[in-house]
C-alpha cells in the first residue's frame, strides 16, 4: 500500500541575505486538509517562508516538497505545473483598481487557464456569493468597495480555481475586530467546503485561534513552538506565552530593542 505524502513538508530549510540568517533550519509538515498558522513577531521570516515555498525565493538548503514532489530548485515550466495547485490572499488584498471585481476574481482564470471570458465571468460571481458579496457589487471597481468588502473579493479570487493549497497572507491587515472575525470565518468555511490545505501567517491571535488546526511559532529563524491550536494557551513556552498575550516583559524583550 502506498501512503498519501503530507501536502507540504519543509525540511531543514535556511535563508539568508548577506550575514542576516533568516531561516535557520525550519521543518514543517502540513497534512492534506490542514489549516496551520505561522506566527511570530515582525521581522522574524514569516513572509519570506512564504515566499520560499511559492517559489519566489530558493533557500542555500533545505528540501520544500508539495504532494512529495521536491520543488525547490525546479524549472520554470514545473514551477507553472505547481503553482496551480495554488491560490493566495495577499496582505492588502492586492487588487488591481483598473479591473472591475468580477474581472479581479476571474483573472487566474482568464490569464493563468485560459478560460473563456463568459465561463470564467460565471465562476466570479460564484465565488462572490461564496464570500456574501452581491452580483451588484461584482460590477463595481474595488475602489468603491470598503475594506472588508476588498477582503472578501481577494478570498473570492484566492478561491477562484479551486486551489488545492491557498497561503493567507495577514488576512485580517487593516479590518475592525467585527470584521476580522467574518472573514476568518469566511476563511474556515471555504477552506473546509473546498478540502483544501492552508497554510497562513499572521500577527493577529484571535484570527489564529480561530482558522488554524494547528499552530506554529516562528522565533529567531526556527519554528519554537509547533502544537494544537487549542494548547497554546498552555505551551509552557514562554516566548510563546509573551507573544499571544502581547506582554512587553518577557525573554522576547531583548530581541523587540535590539
Ligand atoms: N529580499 C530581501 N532582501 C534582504 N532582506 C530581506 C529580503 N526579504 C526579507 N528580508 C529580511 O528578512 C527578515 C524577515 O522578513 P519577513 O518579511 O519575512 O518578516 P515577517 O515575519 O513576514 O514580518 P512582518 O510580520 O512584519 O511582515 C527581515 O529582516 C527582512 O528585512
Amino acid at each position: 500500500m502506498t501512503s498519501v505524502p503530507p501536502k507540504i513538508v519543509l525540511t531543514d530549510v535556511h535563508k539568508s541575505f548577506g550575514p542576516k540568517v533568516v531561516l535557520d533550519g525550519i521543518n514543517l509538515s502540513v497534512a492534506r486538509g490542514e489549516s496551520v498558522v505561522v506566527i511570530g513577531g515582525s521581522g522574524t521570516g514569516k513572509s519570506v517562508m512564504l515566499k520560499c515555498i511559492l517559489g519566489l525565493l530558493r533557500p542555500e538548503h533545505g528540501s520544500i516538497r508539495i504532494d512529495g514532489e521536491e520543488v525547490v530548485g525546479i524549472r520554470a515550466r514545473e514551477r507553472d505545473q505547481v503553482m496551480r495547485k495554488f491560490g493566495m490572499l495577499f496582505q492588502g488584498g492586492a487588487l488591481f483598481d483598473s479591473l472591475k471585481v468580477w474581472e479581479n476574481v476571474a483573472f487566474g482564470l482568464i490569464q493563468g487557464q485560459r478560460m473563456a471570458r463568459a465561463k470564467a465571468r460565471d465562476i466570479a460571481f460564484d465565488k462572490l456569493a461564496q464570500v456574501g458579496l452581491s452580483a451588484a457589487s461584482g460590477n463595481l471597481f474595488p475602489s468603491e468597495l470598503s475594506g472588508g468588502m476588498q477582503k472578501r473579493v481577494a478570498l473570492a479570487r484566492a478561491i477562484a480555481t479551486n486551489p488545492e493549497i491557498i497561503f493567507f497572507d495577514e488576512p485580517t491587515t487593516g479590518l475592525d475586530p467585527i470584521m476580522a472575525d467574518v472573514i476568518n470565518s469566511l476563511i474556515v468555511k471555504c477552506v473546509k467546503d473546498m478540502g483544501a490545505t492552508a497554510l497562513s501567517i499572521t500577527h493577529d491571535m484571535a484570527s489564529a485561534r480561530k482558522i488554524a488546526d494547528r499552530i506554529a511559532m516562528l522565533y529567531k529563524g526556527q519554528l519554537i513552538w509547533v502544537g494544537p491550536a487549542k494548547d497554546i494557551e498552555s505551551s509552557g513556552n514562554p516566548f510563546v506565552d509573551q507573544f499571544i498575550h502581547g506582554r512587553e516583559q518577557g525573554p522576547i524583550q531583548m530581541e523587540l530593542r535590539a
